[in-house]
């Protein structure tokens, strides 16, 4: 069975004043991080990206990676609902685990027991993390190919909240947790004041 991940990786970086997945975290940029976790989980990687010049940038960064496909999204500064949408076009597997770059504490284990779920007959269109707290990690997630179609509905009407998204298929949702009790893989660095 192929397993495929995507890395969302094209927002606009507001907060942080600088594109966050190239910025160096223990001098190694953010997206290197996550790529290095999930490297050796699944067959392929799909980085989705804002545009071509984003594209340039990450080249230099992401080049001689195996199994690494660069794209960009469909229509860009739409936010991650739309990193999603574009990357499912591309995968082979069915299911896809999607990730965000400026998570870059995402562990094994979290990956390995996310990846988990795809050996049993899941019967369902996401499998979401939730905390104790409620919080779900719609970013943090299994996809199956087949919301595509779902989410092209949600962008036409401009509704472009994950939250909500996930809210309104068939998602399963399991304890964040258990995933990874440490819970640094759902830690986003999104502030200057974040980076030591
Ligand atoms: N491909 C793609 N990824 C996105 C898009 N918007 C956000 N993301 C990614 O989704 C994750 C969470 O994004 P946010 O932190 O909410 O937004 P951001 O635009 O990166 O940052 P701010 O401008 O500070 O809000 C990050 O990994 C982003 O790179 C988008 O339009 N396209």
């Amino acid at each position: 069975m192929i397993k495929s991940a995507i890395v969302l990786c094209g927002g606009k970086s507001r907060r942080m004043g600088q594109d966050k997945g190239l910025l160096k975290i223990n001098g190694r940029p953010m997206i290197l991080h996550v790529i290095n976790s999930l490297k050796n989980f699944v067959d392929e990687i799909i980085v989705v990206l804002r545009d071509e010049k984003q594209k340039n940038k990450y080249k230099k960064v992401l080049n001689n990676l195996k199994s690494l496909k660069i794209v960009t999204d469909e229509v860009k500064d739409q936010g991650p609902l739309m990193g999603i949408f574009t990357g499912l076009k591309y995968v082979k597997s069915d299911y896809s685990l999607v990730v965000p770059c400026d998570s870059p504490f995402i562990n094994e284990k979290f990956i390995k027991n996310m990846l988990n779920f795809l050996s049993k007959d899941l019967g369902a269109e996401a499998v979401v993390p939730k905390h104790a707290n409620g919080k779900i990690e719609p970013l943090h997630a299994l996809y199956h190919k087949s919301v595509r179609k779902k989410i092209h509905k949600k962008i036409t009407k401009n509704e472009r909240s994950v939250t909500s998204f996930v809210k309104e298929i068939n998602a399963i949702f399991v304890s964040a947790e258990e995933l990874d009790p440490s819970l640094k893989s759902f830690k986003n660095l999104n502030t200057p004041s974040q980076i030591s």
